[in-house]
C-alpha cells in the first residue's frame, strides 16, 4: 500500500488540468445569485459548494485518473481567488469582510467599482484583472487551496492543487490606475514568488505531493525580460527546501521559448498541450532538457466536444516515451471550456451523438490513452475501435453550399467606395450628426424568459408566444420614441443569445439542453455545435425586424451576429479549415441581410464582438486570421444597395491589435467599448486615419451605476476632439440585456440630452 502511494506519487500517470465548477444543472449559479439576493445565506452557499466539490473529486477519482486536479472550485473565478489568495486587494474593498471584499471585487457595489473583467486568452470565459501598484504587499491571506485538500483527504481522496503561476498572474494583471508610469506588475515578481514560497512550504506540510501551477500566458509571444522574469521564478521556487512536486501548465498554444527556459529550471513535470498548435509535438520531442523531466502530454481537447482519435493520441503518446522520463496523460488545458456531460442531451441526433464528447466522456479518453499506454493498446481494443468509427463518421456535407462557396469571386466582399455610399445613406436616412442608438438588446426581463420557457414547456403556444414577443418589441419602440433616439432596434426579447438563437435556426448547428459553460461568475452560455456544413434553410430575424420598422418611422437596426462571433462562441468541427466554414455561414447571413434590405430595414448591424477573441496567440499566425474573418465579414455585409446602411458592433476587448482588421471590416458605421477606457480607441482610430462613422460607447453598460448626462458630455467631448461630429455617434457601450429598466431609462434619457447639448455646440462652432 505504501509502495503503491509513493509511486503515485512519483509520476504523474492519467490526469486533466481542470474540471467544470457551474454545476451539471447550474447549481453553483442559482446559488450565487439567491445567496446575492439575500434568499440564502452564506452557510447555505457554503453548503452547496461542498457538495459540488466532493461529487466532483469522487467522481474523477472513481473514474480512474491516477491524479486528481484539487482547487478547482471557486465561487467566481481562479483569478480572483488568487488575488485574495496572496492579499493582493486593493485599498479600496479592504475594510469588507473576506466573504464581501471578494464579491465586491467581483461585481462592485453601489459605490465600489469591481475588478475589471475581461477575455481569459482566445476563451469566451472571462476573468478578473488584479490591480496591482507598488504598493502592494503580497501575503498568503486565505487558505482556500489548503483547505480544499484537506477537505479532498477527509473523503480519501489525494488532490493536486492547481493554481495560476506567478508569471501567468503578473502579467494579466493591470498597474492600478495612479501608478507611477513606469511601473508594470512584473516588476512585483520577487514578493509575489516568497508568496508562492510561503504557500508551497504549507502544502508540502500537509503532505501535498503535487502542485500544478497554470502558465497559458507562455504561449505567447513573450520578451526576452519576461522568459528571464520565468526562470528567475521557476529557479527560485523550486530551489525550496520543503515544497510539493511542481507541474507547470502551458496551454492555449505552444509554449517556445518558454519551453527550454521551464525545461532548464528543476521543476519535475511540465505539461504541454498538444492539440492547439500542431508545431508543439516536435519541439516537445526536440528538446532535449526533457529527458529528465515528466512531461504530461495534452491529448485530449480539452476546449472543445469532438471525441478524440484515440488510436492517434496513444501513437503520439508512445512516440514521445523515449524523449522524456516519464510521460503522464491529460487533456490539453482544464475541462472548464466543456459542458459536464452528454448523457444529459436527449436530443442530440445519431450520427453527431457518436462523434461527441464533453467532460465526463474526456476524463474517460484520458484513463483509456493512460491504459494503452501502461498495458498495451490490446488492453482497451474495444474503445479504440469504437473511437476510430466514430471520428471516421464525416458532418453533413451539403453541396449546394460548397458549390456557391465554390463560385465567390472578389466582387462578392467588395462594397462601392465610403464616399458614395455615405452620400446616398445621408440622403435616405437624413439622420443629425451625433446620432442616438442602442446596440441593440434592451432588459431580458422575467417575463421574457418566462415566455420563453412557456413556450419550451407547452404552456404557451407558438402564436401567443409571437403575441407575447410582440408587445414586448412594441413596449420597447414606444419608449425609444419617447426617449428621442435616432435609430431604434427591435430589443432582441426573442433571443435567449445572440449566437445560439442563430445556431438553432441554421442547418448544420446543433444546440443542447444543459451545455452550460461558465462565462463570468453565475453567468452562463450553452455554445451550439457546429457540425456540417452551414446554409439557412429560411429567414431567421425578419418577421421580428419587419414587425419593429412597421411601428415607426424612424428607421430600426436590423441586427445579426457575424460570422467570427458564431465561430468563436460555439464549439467549431475541426475537419475542416475555419476560414472555410466562416464562409458558410457568412453566406447564410448574406441571404438574411438581403432578405432583412428588401423588407424595407434601411440599417443592418452584424455584431462582432468576438473579432479580437479568436486572435492567436503567436504574432506568425494572426495575419492569417485577420484575412479570413474580415472576407468573412465581408462576404456577409457587402450585397446590399450603397443607400443600406451597415453597422457593426465589437466589445470586449483592447482593440489596438485589431485596429487595421476594424478598418478593414468597411462597415459603415462601427460602435465599440470604450467608456471605462476613456476613449482611447477613438484616438486609436483617429490614429489610423479611419475614415468611416465611429460610435464609442458613452454608457459603461456592464456596471449598475446610471450615468449623468454630464458625465456623458465629458465622453463625448473627447471623441468629438479626435473625430468630426458628422462622423460620430452616440451609444451605450454593448447590449442593455443584462441591464434592469430602472438603469437604461434615465441613462439613455441622459445619452440624448448629452447629444443634443453637443449638436448645440459643434453648431455654435461652425457658425464662429
Ligand atoms: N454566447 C455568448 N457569449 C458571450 C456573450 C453573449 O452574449 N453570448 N457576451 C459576453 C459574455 N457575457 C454574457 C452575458 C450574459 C450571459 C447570460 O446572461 N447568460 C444567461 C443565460 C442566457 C440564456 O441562454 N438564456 C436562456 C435560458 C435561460 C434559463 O436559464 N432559463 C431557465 C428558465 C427561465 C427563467 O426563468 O429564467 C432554465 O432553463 O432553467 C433564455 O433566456 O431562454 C445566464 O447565465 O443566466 C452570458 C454571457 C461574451 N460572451
Ligand atoms: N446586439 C447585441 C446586444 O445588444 C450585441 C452584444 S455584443 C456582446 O446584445
Ligand atoms: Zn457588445
Amino acid at each position: 500500500m505504501s509502495q503503491h502511494s509513493h509511486a503515485l506519487n512519483e509520476s504523474i500517470g492519467s490526469t486533466v488540468l481542470g474540471y467544470p465548477r457551474i454545476g451539471p444543472r447550474r447549481e453553483l449559479k442559482k446559488a450565487l445569485e439567491s445567496y446575492w439576493a439575500g434568499r440564502i445565506d452564506s452557510d447555505e452557499l457554503q453548503a452547496t459548494a461542498a457538495e459540488l466539490r466532493r461529487t466532483t473529486w469522487e467522481k474523477l477519482a472513481a473514474s480512474g485518473l491516477d491524479s486528481v486536479p484539487g482547487n478547482t472550485f471557486s465561487f467566481y473565478d481562479q483569478m480572483l481567488d488568487t488575488a485574495q489568495l496572496f492579499g493582493a486587494v486593493p485599498r479600496r474593498y479592504r475594510h469588507l469582510s473576506t466573504t464581501d471584499a471578494y464579491f465586491a471585487m467581483a461585481r462592485g457595489r453601489d459605490d465600489l467599482a469591481p475588478l475589471e473583467l475581461t477575455k481569459w486568452f482566445d476563451t469566451n470565459y472571462h476573468y478578473l484583472v488584479p490591480e496591482l501598484s507598488p504598493e502592494t504587499r503580497f501575503a498568503l491571506t486565505t487558505d482556500k487551496p489548503i483547505a480544499e485538500y484537506r477537505e479532498a483527504s477527509a473523503l480519501g481522496i489525494v488532490t493536486r492543487p492547481v493554481l495560476p503561476g506567478p508569471l501567468t498572474f503578473l502579467l494579466l494583471a493591470k498597474a492600478a490606475p495612479g501608478s507611477p508610469s513606469g511601473f508594470q506588475p512584473l516588476d512585483l515578481l520577487d514578493g509575489l514568488i516568497e508568496s508562492y514560497a510561503e504557500l508551497l512550504s504549507r502544502l508540502a506540510d500537509e503532505g501535498v505531493a503535487w502542485v500544478q501551477l497554470d502558465e497559458p500566458a507562455l504561449v505567447a509571444d513573450r520578451t526576452p525580460a519576461e522568459l528571464r522574469a520565468l526562470e528567475h521564478a521557476y529557479t527560485r521556487l523550486s530551489a525550496l527546501p520543503s515544497r510539493p512536486r511542481l507541474l507547470v501548465a502551458g496551454y492555449f498554444g505552444r509554449l517556445g521559448d518558454a519551453l527550454g527556459v521551464l525545461a532548464g529550471t528543476d521543476v519535475e513535470a511540465l505539461a504541454v498541450d498538444l492539440v492547439s498548435d500542431e508545431r508543439a509535438l516536435a519541439e516537445v520531442s526536440t528538446e532535449r532538457k526533457l529527458r529528465d523531466k515528466t512531461v504530461v502530454a495534452g491529448l485530449v481537447d480539452g476546449r472543445n466536444v469532438w471525441r478524440t482519435d484515440l488510436r492517434a493520441a496513444v501513437s503520439t503518446a508512445a512516440g514521445l516515451l523515449g524523449s522524456v522520463r516519464d510521460l503522464g496523460v491529460s487533456t490539453s488545458c482544464s475541462l472548464l471550456h466543456v459542458p459536464y456531460d452528454l448523457d444529459a442531451e436527449h436530443d442530440l441526433e445519431e450520427p453527431l451523438r457518436r462523434r461527441l464528447a464533453f467532460a465526463e466522456q474526456k476524463v474517460a479518453e484520458v484513463v483509456t490513452i493512460g491504459r494503452a499506454l501502461r498495458e498495451g493498446p490490446e488492453a482497451v481494443a474495444g474503445q479504440l475501435s469504437a473511437a476510430d468509427e466514430a471520428t471516421r463518421v464525416e458532418g453533413r456535407r451539403d453541396d449546394q453550399v460548397r458549390a456557391r462557396l465554390a463560385a465567390l469571386r472578389p466582387e462578392h466582399r467588395a462594397r462601392a467606395s465610403f464616399e458614395r455610399r455615405a452620400d446616398a445613406q445621408r440622403r435616405r436616412l437624413g439622420l443629425p450628426e451625433l446620432a442616438t442608438t442602442t446596440i441593440g438588446s434592451f432588459p431580458q426581463t422575467g417575463e421574457v424568459r418566462a415566455a420563453r420557457a412557456g413556450l419550451r414547456t407547452g404552456r404557451l403556444d407558438a402564436a401567443e408566444y409571437t403575441t407575447a414577443m410582440r408587445t414586448e418589441i412594441e413596449r420597447v419602440v414606444r419608449l425609444q420614441e419617447d426617449i428621442g433616439l435616432d435609430v431604434l432596434v427591435h430589443g432582441e426579447p426573442e433571443r435567449n443569445d445572440m449566437v445560439q438563437y442563430f445556431a438553432e435556426q441554421l442547418d448544420g448547428y446543433a444546440a443542447t439542453e444543459f451545455g452550460w459553460v461558465q462565462s463570468y461568475g453565475s453567468r452562463c452560455v450553452r455554445p451550439p455545435i457546429l457540425h456540417g456544413d452551414v446554409s439557412r434553410p429560411r429567414p431567421m430575424t425578419v418577421d421580428w425586424s419587419t414587425y419593429a420598422q412597421s411601428l415607426t418611422d424612424r428607421p430600426v437596426k436590423g441586427m445579426l451576429t457575424g460570422p467570427v462571433t458564431m465561430l468563436a462562441w460555439s464549439f467549431v468541427r475541426a475537419d475542416q479549415p475555419l476560414a472555410e466554414t466562416a464562409d458558410q455561414v457568412a453566406l447564410a447571413l448574406r441571404d438574411e441581410v438581403s432578405d432583412l434590405e428588401r423588407a424595407g430595414l434601411r440599417i443592418i448591424q452584424v455584431d462582432e464582438p468576438a473579432l479580437r477573441e479568436l486572435l492567436p496567440p503567436r504574432r506568425d499566425r494572426q495575419q492569417e486570421y485577420v484575412e479570413w474573418g474580415v472576407a468573412a465579414f465581408r462576404l456577409a455585409t457587402s450585397g446590399v444597395a450603397d443607400a443600406t446602411q451597415i453597422h457593426t458592433h465589437l466589445c470586449y476587448s483592447e482593440f489596438g491589435d485589431v485596429i487595421t482588421a476594424i478598418d478593414a471590416l468597411d462597415a459603415d458605421v462601427t460602435s465599440l467599448e470604450a467608456a471605462r477606457s476613456n476613449m482611447e480607441v477613438v484616438q486609436d482610430l483617429a490614429g489610423i486615419g479611419f475614415g468611416r462613422a465611429v460610435g464609442p460607447g458613452v454608457y459603461d453598460i456592464h456596471s449598475p451605476r446610471v450615468p449623468g448626462s454630464e458625465e456623458l458630455r465629458t465622453s463625448l467631448a473627447a471623441a468629438v476632439a479626435a473625430l468630426p461630429a458628422e462622423r460620430l455617434w452616440v451609444n451605450p457601450d454593448c447590449g442593455l440585456k443584462t441591464r434592469r429598466y430602472p438603469e437604461i431609462e434615465p441613462a439613455l434619457r441622459a445619452l440624448v440630452d448629452a447629444a443634443k447639448a453637443a449638436r448645440q455646440d459643434s453648431a455654435t462652432e461652425s457658425r464662429r
